[in-house]
Protein backbone atom coordinates (compact mmCIF):
# COMPACT_ATOMS: atom_id res chain seq x y z
CA UNK A 1 0.00 0.00 0.00
CA UNK A 2 1.34 3.76 -0.85
CA UNK A 3 2.17 5.58 2.17
CA UNK A 4 -0.11 7.91 1.13
CA UNK A 5 -3.10 5.47 1.60
CA UNK A 6 -1.50 3.82 4.14
CA UNK A 7 -1.64 7.22 6.51
CA UNK A 8 -5.02 8.50 5.30
CA UNK A 9 -6.70 5.22 6.41
CA UNK A 10 -4.70 4.89 9.36
CA UNK A 11 -6.00 8.51 10.50
CA UNK A 12 -9.79 7.21 9.47
CA UNK A 13 -9.19 4.54 12.25
CA UNK A 14 -7.93 7.11 14.44
CA UNK A 15 -10.71 9.13 13.83
CA UNK A 16 -13.34 6.77 14.61
CA UNK A 17 -11.85 5.31 17.73
CA UNK A 18 -10.89 8.96 19.51
CA UNK A 19 -12.83 9.46 22.60
CA UNK A 20 -13.42 12.80 24.19
CA UNK A 21 -11.63 13.55 27.01
CA UNK A 22 -13.73 13.31 30.81
CA UNK A 23 -15.18 16.95 32.10
CA UNK A 24 -17.11 18.46 28.72
CA UNK A 25 -20.37 17.87 30.74
CA UNK A 26 -21.95 15.63 27.60
CA UNK A 27 -25.02 12.92 28.50
CA UNK A 28 -23.50 9.26 28.41
CA UNK A 29 -25.97 7.87 26.01
CA UNK A 30 -28.29 10.21 23.65
CA UNK A 31 -31.32 7.91 22.73
CA UNK A 32 -29.65 4.71 21.00
CA UNK A 33 -26.09 6.42 21.04
CA UNK A 34 -23.37 6.98 23.22
CA UNK A 35 -19.55 7.80 23.42
CA UNK A 36 -20.25 11.27 22.23
CA UNK A 37 -17.26 13.18 20.83
CA UNK A 38 -17.77 17.00 19.58
CA UNK A 39 -16.54 17.69 16.31
CA UNK A 40 -16.33 20.93 16.72
CA UNK A 41 -15.15 23.55 18.89
CA UNK A 42 -18.48 24.98 20.75
CA UNK A 43 -18.34 29.10 21.39
CA UNK A 44 -20.89 32.13 20.52
CA UNK A 45 -19.47 32.14 17.19
CA UNK A 46 -20.69 28.98 15.53
CA UNK A 47 -23.20 29.93 12.70
CA UNK A 48 -26.84 29.52 12.88
CA UNK A 49 -27.70 27.72 10.15
CA UNK A 50 -30.50 25.61 10.42
CA UNK A 51 -33.49 28.12 10.44
CA UNK A 52 -31.35 30.52 13.27
CA UNK A 53 -30.79 27.80 15.73
CA UNK A 54 -27.41 27.21 16.80
CA UNK A 55 -26.74 23.58 16.42
CA UNK A 56 -23.56 21.16 17.71
CA UNK A 57 -22.47 18.14 15.90
CA UNK A 58 -21.20 15.06 17.37
CA UNK A 59 -19.45 11.53 16.57
CA UNK A 60 -21.24 8.70 18.44
CA UNK A 61 -21.59 4.82 18.54
CA UNK A 62 -24.53 3.70 17.66
CA UNK A 63 -25.73 0.59 20.50
CA UNK A 64 -27.56 -1.39 17.91
CA UNK A 65 -24.47 -2.23 15.31
CA UNK A 66 -21.75 -0.11 16.96
CA UNK A 67 -21.18 1.81 14.09
CA UNK A 68 -19.93 5.26 14.19
CA UNK A 69 -22.59 8.26 13.38
CA UNK A 70 -22.85 11.95 13.11
CA UNK A 71 -25.35 13.44 15.58
CA UNK A 72 -26.43 17.10 14.54
CA UNK A 73 -28.26 18.70 17.87
CA UNK A 74 -30.72 21.85 16.84
CA UNK A 75 -30.11 22.92 20.51
CA UNK A 76 -33.54 24.09 22.73
CA UNK A 77 -35.84 23.13 20.04
CA UNK A 78 -39.34 22.31 20.67
CA UNK A 79 -41.32 20.28 18.09
CA UNK A 80 -44.59 21.55 17.11
CA UNK A 81 -45.47 19.45 14.61
CA UNK A 82 -45.00 15.34 14.57
CA UNK A 83 -45.72 15.33 10.49
CA UNK A 84 -42.28 17.47 10.17
CA UNK A 85 -40.85 14.04 10.61
CA UNK A 86 -42.79 12.81 7.56
CA UNK A 87 -39.67 13.67 5.48
CA UNK A 88 -37.26 11.90 7.42
CA UNK A 89 -38.73 8.71 5.86
CA UNK A 90 -38.28 9.63 2.58
CA UNK A 91 -34.65 10.37 2.93
CA UNK A 92 -34.11 7.60 4.57
CA UNK A 93 -34.39 5.71 0.83
CA UNK A 94 -31.86 7.58 -0.40
CA UNK A 95 -28.53 5.95 -0.55
CA UNK A 96 -25.96 7.44 -2.57
CA UNK A 97 -22.51 7.44 -2.97
CA UNK A 98 -22.16 11.23 -2.78
CA UNK A 99 -24.95 12.35 -0.43
CA UNK A 100 -24.26 11.34 3.18
CA UNK A 101 -26.66 9.11 4.70
CA UNK A 102 -29.29 10.38 7.24
CA UNK A 103 -30.29 7.82 9.52
CA UNK A 104 -32.85 8.83 11.76
CA UNK A 105 -34.21 12.27 13.71
CA UNK A 106 -35.78 11.90 17.32
CA UNK A 107 -35.75 14.55 20.21
CA UNK A 108 -34.16 14.06 23.02
CA UNK A 109 -33.93 15.78 26.83
CA UNK A 110 -30.81 14.25 27.20
CA UNK A 111 -28.78 17.37 27.04
CA UNK A 112 -31.16 18.65 29.50
CA UNK A 113 -33.13 21.00 27.29
CA UNK A 114 -35.48 20.41 24.24
CA UNK A 115 -33.07 19.20 21.89
CA UNK A 116 -33.82 17.91 18.04
CA UNK A 117 -30.82 15.23 16.57
CA UNK A 118 -30.46 14.07 13.22
CA UNK A 119 -28.00 11.08 12.87
CA UNK A 120 -26.29 10.79 10.06
CA UNK A 121 -23.33 8.52 8.39
CA UNK A 122 -20.38 9.26 10.10
CA UNK A 123 -17.32 9.48 7.47
CA UNK A 124 -14.06 9.39 9.18
CA UNK A 125 -11.47 12.12 9.12
CA UNK A 126 -14.22 13.90 6.65
CA UNK A 127 -13.43 17.89 5.96
CA UNK A 128 -15.95 20.16 4.27
CA UNK A 129 -15.48 21.68 1.10
CA UNK A 130 -14.49 25.39 3.21
CA UNK A 131 -12.32 24.26 5.40
CA UNK A 132 -10.52 21.88 2.82
CA UNK A 133 -10.16 25.62 -0.40
CA UNK A 134 -11.73 28.70 1.56
CA UNK A 135 -9.36 28.39 4.94
CA UNK A 136 -6.08 30.06 4.94
CA UNK A 137 -3.92 27.84 7.22
CA UNK A 138 -1.96 30.16 9.09
CA UNK A 139 1.81 30.33 9.02
CA UNK A 140 3.55 28.68 11.58
CA UNK A 141 5.26 31.46 13.16
CA UNK A 142 1.68 33.16 12.76
CA UNK A 143 0.87 35.34 16.42
CA UNK A 144 -3.09 34.35 16.24
CA UNK A 145 -2.47 30.70 15.14
CA UNK A 146 -6.21 31.72 13.58
CA UNK A 147 -7.19 30.19 10.45
CA UNK A 148 -8.86 32.65 8.09
CA UNK A 149 -10.41 32.77 4.82
CA UNK A 150 -8.00 35.64 2.70
CA UNK A 151 -9.12 35.54 -0.72
CA UNK A 152 -6.43 34.56 -3.33
CA UNK A 153 -4.47 32.90 -0.98
CA UNK A 154 -4.30 29.47 -1.84
CA UNK A 155 -3.87 28.58 -5.78
CA UNK A 156 -6.86 28.02 -8.17
CA UNK A 157 -8.37 24.88 -8.12
CA UNK A 158 -7.83 22.74 -10.98
CA UNK A 159 -10.38 22.74 -13.57
CA UNK A 160 -10.49 18.96 -13.63
CA UNK A 161 -11.10 18.76 -10.04
CA UNK A 162 -13.91 21.19 -10.13
CA UNK A 163 -16.07 19.20 -13.15
CA UNK A 164 -15.01 15.93 -10.48
CA UNK A 165 -17.45 17.85 -8.01
CA UNK A 166 -19.84 18.66 -10.78
CA UNK A 167 -20.39 15.73 -11.32
CA UNK A 168 -20.72 14.38 -8.10
CA UNK A 169 -22.75 17.28 -6.76
CA UNK A 170 -25.00 17.23 -9.99
CA UNK A 171 -25.03 13.29 -9.42
CA UNK A 172 -26.30 13.49 -5.74
CA UNK A 173 -28.85 16.30 -6.60
CA UNK A 174 -30.40 14.04 -9.03
CA UNK A 175 -31.24 11.22 -6.87
CA UNK A 176 -32.58 13.81 -4.29
CA UNK A 177 -34.63 15.39 -6.63
CA UNK A 178 -36.16 12.18 -7.87
CA UNK A 179 -37.43 11.22 -4.31
CA UNK A 180 -39.31 14.49 -4.71
CA UNK A 181 -36.66 16.20 -1.95
CA UNK A 182 -34.26 19.15 -1.90
CA UNK A 183 -30.73 19.77 -0.28
CA UNK A 184 -32.08 23.36 1.01
CA UNK A 185 -28.66 23.36 2.72
CA UNK A 186 -26.31 23.84 -0.32
CA UNK A 187 -22.95 25.35 0.55
CA UNK A 188 -19.36 24.69 0.79
CA UNK A 189 -19.44 24.14 4.76
CA UNK A 190 -22.15 21.73 4.19
CA UNK A 191 -20.59 19.61 1.93
CA UNK A 192 -18.44 17.18 2.97
CA UNK A 193 -14.72 15.51 1.30
CA UNK A 194 -13.90 12.21 2.30
CA UNK A 195 -11.16 11.42 0.46
CA UNK A 196 -9.37 12.28 -2.68
CA UNK A 197 -11.76 14.71 -4.53
CA UNK A 198 -14.50 12.72 -2.92
CA UNK A 199 -17.51 14.75 -2.45
CA UNK A 200 -20.65 14.23 -0.24
CA UNK A 201 -23.74 16.29 0.05
CA UNK A 202 -24.47 16.88 4.36
CA UNK A 203 -26.94 17.52 6.22
CA UNK A 204 -29.66 16.70 4.01
CA UNK A 205 -33.32 16.44 6.15
CA UNK A 206 -32.75 18.83 8.84
CA UNK A 207 -34.12 22.06 7.25
CA UNK A 208 -37.56 19.70 6.58
CA UNK A 209 -37.93 19.72 9.75
CA UNK A 210 -36.42 22.89 11.06
CA UNK A 211 -38.11 24.98 9.11
CA UNK A 212 -41.46 22.96 7.99
CA UNK A 213 -43.84 24.85 6.02
CA UNK A 214 -46.38 22.53 4.08
CA UNK A 215 -47.31 25.64 1.78
CA UNK A 216 -43.97 25.80 0.40
CA UNK A 217 -43.37 23.83 -3.00
CA UNK A 218 -40.37 21.12 -3.47
CA UNK A 219 -40.43 22.23 -6.71
CA UNK A 220 -39.21 26.16 -5.77
CA UNK A 221 -36.59 24.27 -3.33
CA UNK A 222 -35.01 22.48 -5.91
CA UNK A 223 -34.81 25.55 -8.01
CA UNK A 224 -33.16 27.13 -4.97
CA UNK A 225 -30.70 23.82 -5.18
CA UNK A 226 -29.63 24.90 -8.44
CA UNK A 227 -28.61 28.72 -7.59
CA UNK A 228 -27.16 27.23 -4.59
CA UNK A 229 -25.56 25.33 -6.82
CA UNK A 230 -24.12 28.20 -8.74
CA UNK A 231 -23.67 30.49 -6.22
CA UNK A 232 -21.07 26.85 -4.82
CA UNK A 233 -19.35 26.99 -8.45
CA UNK A 234 -18.60 30.80 -8.63
CA UNK A 235 -16.86 30.31 -4.79
CA UNK A 236 -14.90 27.28 -6.20
CA UNK A 237 -13.78 28.68 -9.12
CA UNK A 238 -12.94 32.17 -7.24
CA UNK A 239 -11.60 31.06 -4.25
CA UNK A 240 -14.16 32.78 -2.63
CA UNK A 241 -17.07 32.34 -0.72
CA UNK A 242 -18.17 35.40 -1.22
CA UNK A 243 -17.74 35.59 -4.88
CA UNK A 244 -21.20 36.11 -5.77
CA UNK A 245 -21.23 39.63 -4.32
CA UNK A 246 -19.48 40.66 -7.59
CA UNK A 247 -20.61 38.86 -10.55
CA UNK A 248 -18.76 40.93 -12.95
CA UNK A 249 -15.41 40.51 -11.22
CA UNK A 250 -15.87 36.55 -10.50
CA UNK A 251 -16.51 36.00 -14.26
CA UNK A 252 -13.67 37.62 -15.15
CA UNK A 253 -11.89 35.16 -13.09
CA UNK A 254 -13.53 32.18 -14.24
CA UNK A 255 -12.68 33.29 -17.90
CA UNK A 256 -9.24 34.23 -17.12
CA UNK A 257 -8.31 30.29 -15.29
CA UNK A 258 -11.26 27.59 -16.56
CA UNK A 259 -12.96 26.89 -19.77
CA UNK A 260 -16.09 28.49 -21.50
CA UNK A 261 -17.98 25.32 -20.39
CA UNK A 262 -17.41 25.79 -17.11
CA UNK A 263 -18.31 29.61 -16.91
CA UNK A 264 -21.67 28.48 -19.06
CA UNK A 265 -22.61 26.16 -16.17
CA UNK A 266 -22.57 28.52 -13.97
CA UNK A 267 -24.22 31.33 -15.79
CA UNK A 268 -27.41 28.29 -16.12
CA UNK A 269 -27.19 27.53 -12.62
CA UNK A 270 -27.60 31.10 -10.95
CA UNK A 271 -30.17 32.08 -14.04
CA UNK A 272 -33.84 32.68 -12.93
CA UNK A 273 -35.83 30.14 -12.14
CA UNK A 274 -38.06 28.63 -14.68
CA UNK A 275 -40.12 24.98 -15.26
CA UNK A 276 -37.42 23.76 -17.88
CA UNK A 277 -34.54 24.63 -15.52
CA UNK A 278 -33.20 21.34 -13.93
CA UNK A 279 -30.90 18.98 -13.11
CA UNK A 280 -30.72 16.35 -15.90
CA UNK A 281 -29.92 19.63 -17.74
CA UNK A 282 -26.17 19.72 -16.38
CA UNK A 283 -26.22 16.16 -17.88
CA UNK A 284 -27.79 17.03 -20.64
CA UNK A 285 -25.17 19.87 -21.42
CA UNK A 286 -22.35 19.10 -20.28
CA UNK A 287 -22.59 15.28 -20.38
CA UNK A 288 -19.42 15.36 -22.01
CA UNK A 289 -17.04 16.78 -19.47
CA UNK A 290 -18.87 14.42 -16.99
CA UNK A 291 -18.22 11.30 -19.08
CA UNK A 292 -14.39 12.00 -18.35
CA UNK A 293 -14.70 12.24 -14.89
CA UNK A 294 -16.44 8.42 -14.77
CA UNK A 295 -13.36 7.49 -16.34
CA UNK A 296 -11.36 9.00 -13.63
CA UNK A 297 -13.18 7.58 -11.11
CA UNK A 298 -12.45 4.17 -12.93
CA UNK A 299 -8.98 4.79 -12.81
CA UNK A 300 -8.58 5.33 -9.41
CA UNK A 301 -10.98 2.05 -8.69
CA UNK A 302 -8.39 0.16 -10.86
CA UNK A 303 -5.52 1.97 -8.95
CA UNK A 304 -7.28 0.89 -5.45
CA UNK A 305 -7.68 -2.44 -6.40
CA UNK A 306 -4.02 -2.72 -7.16
CA UNK A 307 -3.21 -1.66 -3.78
CA UNK A 308 -5.32 -3.91 -2.20
CA UNK A 309 -4.35 -7.09 -4.06
CA UNK A 310 -0.64 -5.91 -3.02
CA UNK A 311 -2.16 -6.41 0.61
CA UNK A 312 -3.93 -9.80 -0.02
CA UNK A 313 -1.31 -11.95 2.12
CA UNK A 314 -1.54 -9.76 5.11
CA UNK A 315 -5.08 -11.25 6.39
CA UNK A 316 -3.89 -14.87 5.96
CA UNK A 317 -0.31 -14.17 7.57
CA UNK A 318 -1.50 -12.40 10.14
CA UNK A 319 -3.91 -16.04 10.89
CA UNK A 320 -0.62 -18.18 10.58
CA UNK A 321 1.40 -16.26 12.93
CA UNK A 322 -1.78 -15.72 15.71
CA UNK A 323 -1.73 -19.72 15.16
CA UNK A 324 1.85 -19.85 15.64
CA UNK A 325 0.98 -17.98 19.06
CA UNK A 326 -1.63 -19.91 20.21
CA UNK A 327 0.36 -23.26 19.61
CA UNK A 328 3.99 -22.67 20.70
CA UNK A 329 5.46 -22.40 24.19
CA UNK A 330 1.73 -23.05 25.37
CA UNK A 331 2.59 -23.38 29.29
CA UNK A 332 0.24 -26.25 29.96
CA UNK A 333 -2.44 -27.79 27.70
CA UNK A 334 -4.86 -31.06 28.39
CA UNK A 335 -2.75 -31.74 31.51
CA UNK A 336 0.45 -32.36 29.42
CA UNK A 337 2.76 -29.74 30.75
CA UNK A 338 5.34 -30.68 27.54
CA UNK A 339 2.06 -30.51 25.08
CA UNK A 340 3.65 -27.42 22.94
CA UNK A 341 7.31 -29.65 22.45
CA UNK A 342 5.78 -33.23 21.45
CA UNK A 343 4.16 -34.96 18.89
CA UNK A 344 3.31 -32.93 16.07
CA UNK A 345 3.96 -30.08 18.15
CA UNK A 346 7.36 -30.25 18.22
CA UNK A 347 7.96 -30.05 14.33
CA UNK A 348 5.92 -27.01 14.62
CA UNK A 349 8.60 -25.60 16.76
CA UNK A 350 11.39 -26.68 14.67
CA UNK A 351 9.55 -25.03 12.13
CA UNK A 352 9.17 -21.53 13.85
CA UNK A 353 12.70 -21.57 14.73
CA UNK A 354 13.55 -21.98 11.05
CA UNK A 355 11.12 -19.21 10.07
CA UNK A 356 12.33 -16.80 12.70
CA UNK A 357 15.47 -17.60 14.99
CA UNK A 358 17.70 -18.68 12.32
CA UNK A 359 21.58 -17.33 12.99
CA UNK A 360 24.53 -17.23 10.42
CA UNK A 361 27.89 -19.43 11.01
CA UNK A 362 29.06 -17.02 13.72
CA UNK A 363 25.78 -17.33 15.63
CA UNK A 364 24.28 -13.82 14.45
CA UNK A 365 20.50 -13.64 14.22
CA UNK A 366 19.54 -13.32 10.65
CA UNK A 367 16.86 -10.71 10.52
CA UNK A 368 15.62 -11.39 6.88
CA UNK A 369 12.11 -10.24 6.45
CA UNK A 370 12.01 -11.68 3.18
CA UNK A 371 12.88 -15.45 4.07
CA UNK A 372 10.12 -15.18 7.18
CA UNK A 373 7.81 -14.56 4.24
CA UNK A 374 8.19 -16.65 1.73
CA UNK A 375 8.28 -19.48 4.57
CA UNK A 376 4.54 -18.14 5.64
CA UNK A 377 3.74 -18.05 1.87
CA UNK A 378 4.84 -21.55 1.01
CA UNK A 379 3.13 -23.03 4.39
CA UNK A 380 -0.23 -21.22 3.39
CA UNK A 381 0.14 -22.46 0.30
CA UNK A 382 0.89 -26.03 1.70
CA UNK A 383 3.49 -26.44 -1.42
CA UNK A 384 5.27 -29.99 -1.12
CA UNK A 385 8.66 -29.15 -1.18
CA UNK A 386 10.59 -30.27 1.53
CA UNK A 387 12.88 -28.31 4.23
CA UNK A 388 15.11 -29.66 6.82
CA UNK A 389 14.42 -29.11 10.36
CA UNK A 390 16.87 -28.72 12.98
CA UNK A 391 16.81 -29.08 17.00
CA UNK A 392 18.84 -26.29 18.51
CA UNK A 393 21.20 -28.97 20.06
CA UNK A 394 21.57 -30.42 16.54
CA UNK A 395 20.75 -33.79 17.93
CA UNK A 396 17.50 -33.90 15.96
CA UNK A 397 17.18 -33.40 12.21
CA UNK A 398 13.67 -34.02 10.36
CA UNK A 399 13.09 -33.37 6.39
CA UNK A 400 9.81 -32.36 6.15
CA UNK A 401 7.52 -30.84 3.28
CA UNK A 402 5.73 -27.45 3.90
CA UNK A 403 1.91 -29.25 3.30
CA UNK A 404 3.27 -31.32 6.67
CA UNK A 405 3.64 -28.65 8.54
CA UNK A 406 0.83 -27.12 7.88
CA UNK A 407 -1.25 -30.37 8.42
CA UNK A 408 0.49 -30.15 11.83
CA UNK A 409 -0.39 -26.86 12.60
CA UNK A 410 -4.00 -27.59 11.23
CA UNK A 411 -4.23 -30.21 13.98
CA UNK A 412 -3.03 -28.68 16.60
CA UNK A 413 -4.95 -25.62 16.58
CA UNK A 414 -8.21 -27.77 16.07
CA UNK A 415 -7.41 -29.59 19.37
CA UNK A 416 -6.81 -26.52 21.00
CA UNK A 417 -10.68 -24.74 19.24
CA UNK A 418 -12.18 -27.78 20.45
CA UNK A 419 -11.49 -27.32 24.25
CA UNK A 420 -11.61 -23.26 23.34
CA UNK A 421 -14.97 -21.78 25.02
N1 LIG B 1 -21.23 13.22 8.52
C1 LIG B 1 -20.05 13.63 8.98
N2 LIG B 1 -19.02 12.77 9.09
C2 LIG B 1 -17.83 13.19 9.57
N3 LIG B 1 -17.56 14.46 9.94
C3 LIG B 1 -18.55 15.35 9.84
C4 LIG B 1 -19.84 15.00 9.37
N4 LIG B 1 -20.61 16.12 9.38
C5 LIG B 1 -19.82 17.12 9.83
N5 LIG B 1 -18.59 16.66 10.10
C6 LIG B 1 -17.46 17.47 10.59
O1 LIG B 1 -17.91 18.24 11.68
C7 LIG B 1 -17.38 19.55 11.61
C8 LIG B 1 -18.47 20.57 11.80
O2 LIG B 1 -19.43 20.44 10.77
P1 LIG B 1 -20.33 21.66 10.31
O3 LIG B 1 -21.29 21.15 9.30
O4 LIG B 1 -20.89 22.36 11.49
O5 LIG B 1 -19.29 22.53 9.54
P2 LIG B 1 -18.60 23.90 9.94
O6 LIG B 1 -17.37 23.96 9.14
O7 LIG B 1 -18.50 23.98 11.43
O8 LIG B 1 -19.63 24.90 9.33
P3 LIG B 1 -20.35 26.16 9.99
O9 LIG B 1 -19.77 26.38 11.35
O10 LIG B 1 -20.05 27.22 9.03
O11 LIG B 1 -21.79 25.76 10.03
C9 LIG B 1 -16.66 19.69 10.29
O12 LIG B 1 -15.28 19.65 10.51
C10 LIG B 1 -17.03 18.46 9.52
O13 LIG B 1 -15.93 17.97 8.81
Amino acid sequence: MSDHLREELQKRSEAISTTAPAGLGLPDEVHVYHSLYPLEPGGPERRKWFGGWASSVYKATSKIDGSPVTLRRIEGFRLMHEIAFSTVESWNKIHHPNVVALREAFTTRAFNDHSLVFAHDYHPNAQTLASVHFVHKPAPSSRTGRSHHNPGSQPHIEEQVIWSYVSQIASGMKEIHAHHLAIRTLDASKVLVTGKNRIRINCCGILDVVSYDPRQSVEAYQQEDLVSFGKLLFALCCNNPSAMNNLPKSLEIIARHYSGDLKNLALFLISKPNPNKNVDHIFEKFGAKLAAQLGAAQVYADQLEGELMGELENGRLVRLLCKFGFINERPEFNHEPQWSDTGDRYIIKLFRDYVFHQVDEAGNPVLNLTHVLTCLNKLDAGVDERIMLVSRDERNCLVVSYKEVKSCIDAAFGELARRSR
